[in-house]
């Protein structure tokens, strides 16, 4: 089996005495669309900021792209792409300042910023608004354009955290299909998310319950493990007995 992407051991943070991530093990093989679940407040940003190297940990060890969370943040940084629930592109940019503008933090040359904004645009259909301001668009189109302007320099891995929160189910469709384009050019995808339907499109999926991480498997292999028709089923099961969600 290829080195797994991210390698996490017991990895743990507190704040104060509360431990808002309690000891989670587990590995991301290259090219694996991994569903991060939980209910609210379960953990799942926190461990996410860590792995992106954003939040250094209590305890534990993990390695994202080969590199030490401790003490390789930079590296991380490099090698990844992060999508945060907030929204992270300038809205009071074009969608073409935008893509210039994160091409050069990524350090991509400025032809090959213009060849990949060309297809990106083309990829997006954005032809008609590429001169348009980002804020002028509708949520759905912002979500597409951040991922793929967060993959722009082809990273190792990209972390989207809640990244179709607020859109109807036709644009979460269109946005999981540029996440299947992107696994299939060998991106690894590490994805937050509350739609039971999505977690259906992951390869596999953690459930994080308080802290800990409470079942790691195949959509497949969970539903059949919990006798479970749905992974919303599966989903209520371990997490009803929550005592953090609200
Ligand atoms: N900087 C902080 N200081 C204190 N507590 C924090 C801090 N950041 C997060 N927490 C707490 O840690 C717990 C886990 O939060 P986290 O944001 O990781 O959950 P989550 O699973 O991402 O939830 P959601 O789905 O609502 O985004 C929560 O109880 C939260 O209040």
């Amino acid at each position: 089996m290829a080195t797994p992407v991210i390698q996490t051991d017991k990895l743990t943070k507190r704040f104060g005495d509360f431990v808002a991530t309690n000891e989670i093990t587990f590995d991301v093989q290259p090219g694996e669309i991994f569903g991060f679940l939980g209910a609210n407040g379960a953990g799942k940003t926190t461990a996410m900021r860590m792995l992106c190297g954003l939040s250094i940990p209590s305890a534990g060890q993990a390695r994202v792209a080969g590199f030490d969370v401790y003490k390789q943040t930079e590296q991380i940084k490099r090698n990844i792409g992060y999508m945060s629930q907030k929204f992270s592109l300038y809205e009071d940019l074009t969608v073409l300042e935008n893509i210039n503008f994160f091409g050069g933090i990524y350090g991509l040359s400025n032809a090959d910023i213009k060849t990949k904004s060309e297809a990106l645009i083309g990829r997006l259909g954005l032809q008609g608004e590429a001169k348009k301001l980002v804020g002028s668009l509708p949520l759905g189109w912002k979500q597409k354009l951040s991922f793929s302007v967060g993959i722009l320099h082809q990273p190792k891995i990209v972390f989207l955290d809640e990244p179709t929160g607020g859109v109807d189910p036709v644009t979460r469709r269109q946005f999981w299909n540029l996440i299947y384009e992107a696994a299939h050019e060998g991106i690894t995808i590490f994805v937050t998310t509350h739609y039971m339907d999505e977690a259906e499109y992951c390869n596999r999926i953690s459930i994080m319950v308080d802290g800990k991480i409470q079942a790691l498997d195949t959509p497949q292999a969970l539903k059949q493990k919990f006798n479970a028709a749905s992974m919303d089923d599966v989903f209520y099961q371990l997490a009803r007995g929550a005592k953090r969600s609200e």
